[in-house]
């Protein structure tokens, strides 16, 4: 691992509503290694989607700063992207048209665009369909047109907010698996948030456990196993008891918000 990618320094999140002010996260402070994969785990309104929004830009810090390789951010840039659980694909275009349009602010001619579009559109396994419109296509295809078109324009992070969470287990898992291997070869840096345990330790190389009101950084564990890891071996179940004692999964009165 090199040098940080992402330095969030003691950043505060307040938030402004009903002439209240909501203390969303308090002293956050995390170093994000180039090449490191990030998943956020956290009870549902703790702050995990504002500290993504944070990294991407697309939301300030009300007190401290977020550095992207050593720049503070001020706002979205194209190095770090975020991709949804809803794929946000236009329903009149093809796949392959809305892959081309994410790479229209680019200096490259048509033909570039369409080369560079079809490539990630084979890497996510998608060359039989490019002249298909999303509704003919299944929520797993959906997203991996999504993910197509969120490496094309090759971020130097993407930003993932419960990327699979709309998808059956089996879709899930075959995703999780294409995604280590496109970030194999391409490279990308991952943050991730997920309310699946499982997700977080196939994926991850540090998960960052948070806690709500404010939210906050509870722990962080990084996964020492290689990849890919195998979900039914005692060491990836070793991490699994690990997460979920964090949230007290085995006392009876807690009110557990998570999809396990
Ligand atoms: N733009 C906003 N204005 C006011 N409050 C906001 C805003 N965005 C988020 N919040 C509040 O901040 C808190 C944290 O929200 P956030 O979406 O970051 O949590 P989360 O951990 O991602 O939740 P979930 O797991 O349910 O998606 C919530 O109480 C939410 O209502």
């Amino acid at each position: 691992m090199g040098e940080p990618l992402v330095q969030i320094e003691h950043v505060h999140k307040t938030f402004h509503k009903n002439n209240e002010n909501i203390n969303v996260l308090k002293d956050i402070n995390l170093s994000i290694a180039d090449g490191e994969t990030i998943a956020i785990l956290g009870k549902s309104g703790c702050g995990k989607s504002t500290l993504l929004n944070l990294i991407g830009g697309f939301h300030l810090p009300s007190d401290g700063q977020v550095l992207f390789d050593g720049e503070k951010v001020t706002g979205p840039s194209r190095r770090a992207i975020m991709l949804f659980q809803h794929y946000a694909l236009l329903p009149w275009k093809t796949v392959l048209a809305n892959v081309e349009l994410a790479l229209e602010p680019e200096q490259i001619s048509a033909e570039k665009r369409r080369e560079r579009a079809e490539r990630y559109l084979h890497l996510v396994g998608l060359s039989n369909n490019l002249q298909q419109f999303p509704s003919e296509l299944s929520g797993g295809m959906q997203q991996r047109v999504a993910i197509a078109r969120a490496l094309a324009t090759r971020p130097e992070m993407v930003l993932m907010d419960e990327p699979f969470a709309a998808l059956d287990t089996f879709t899930r898992y075959y995703l999780q698996d294409e995604l280590l291997k496109i970030q194999a070869q391409e490279s990308t840096n991952i943050v991730l948030v997920t309310h699946d345990i499982d997700e977080a330790v196939y994926l991850a190389d540090r998960i960052i456990v948070m806690d709500a009101n404010p939210g906050r950084i509870r722990r962080t564990v990084t996964i020492n196993l290689p990849k890919p890891r195998d979900r039914s071996h005692s060491n990836f179940q070793h991490y699994r008891k690990l997460i979920l004692d964090e949230f007290n999964f085995s006392r009876q009165n807690d009110d557990i918000e998570y999809n396990i």
